[in-house]
């Protein structure tokens, strides 16, 4: 099974390797015809302003789109949630726009630029290691949105069908138990 990493800005390496150690193949995702070879997308943290473009100008959005469409399961992590978002607090332009989420940008950041912390996610029976680093929040989900886990009451793990989203980054940590959770959802939708 390939997972493949999108791979034009952002936190790829430590994806791959957290990917890898779930038994999945990683693979860095860098032009559209390699989405035929993957079962599941993840779209890192980094800046989404950036990632936006640059999905914009190599002619990612509706490759990956379509590769939605066809039931095959994304996963983005800080930047990627709101590159997924179908709306982002101030009106700005969505990316994606796939997931029934709000999302408001850099929410966390404004009381700490970055820190680090054990969450409880449903359906993963260990503690997950998260690091937040100028984090987005989810500000409100639609009906089909499961919320996987909160922290101080906000909510910064969700899933809704075959796409996943949390706001921090799983990556940057030891515990490669979301990216298992990810691969079992992969398995199962292929
Ligand atoms: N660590 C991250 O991915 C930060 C996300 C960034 N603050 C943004 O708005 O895109």
């Amino acid at each position: 099974m390939k997972i493949g990493v999108l791979a034009l800005q952002g936190a790829v390496a430590e994806h791959i390797r957290s990917i890898e150690r779930t038994g999945a193949e990683g693979v860095a995702v860098k032009h559209t015809h390699q989405l035929k070879d993957i079962q599941g997308l993840i779209i890192p943290g980094g800046e989404s302003t950036t990632i936006g473009k640059l999905m914009r100008r190599y002619e990612f959005m509706d490759p990956i789109r379509e590769f939605s469409a066809e039931g095959k399961p994304l996963f983005g992590t800080c930047a990627g949630l709101i590159v997924l978002a179908k709306e982002i607090d101030g009106g700005e332009e969505p990316h994606l726009g796939l997931m029934d989420i709000r999302v408001s940008r850099n929410a966390f950041g404004r009381q700490r630029e970055s820190f680090e912390t054990d969450l409880d996610v449903k359906g993963i029976d260990n503690p997950v290691r998260a690091v937040f680093i100028r984090a987005p929040l989810i500000t409100s989900v639609g009906d089909g949105v499961d919320v996987l886990s909160t922290y101080k009451d906000e909510m910064v793990t969700a899933r809704e069908g075959h796409m996943l989203v949390s706001s921090y980054h799983p990556e940057l940590t030891e515990d490669f138990s979301l990216h298992q959770y990810f691969a079992d959802m992969v398995r199962q939708y292929n």
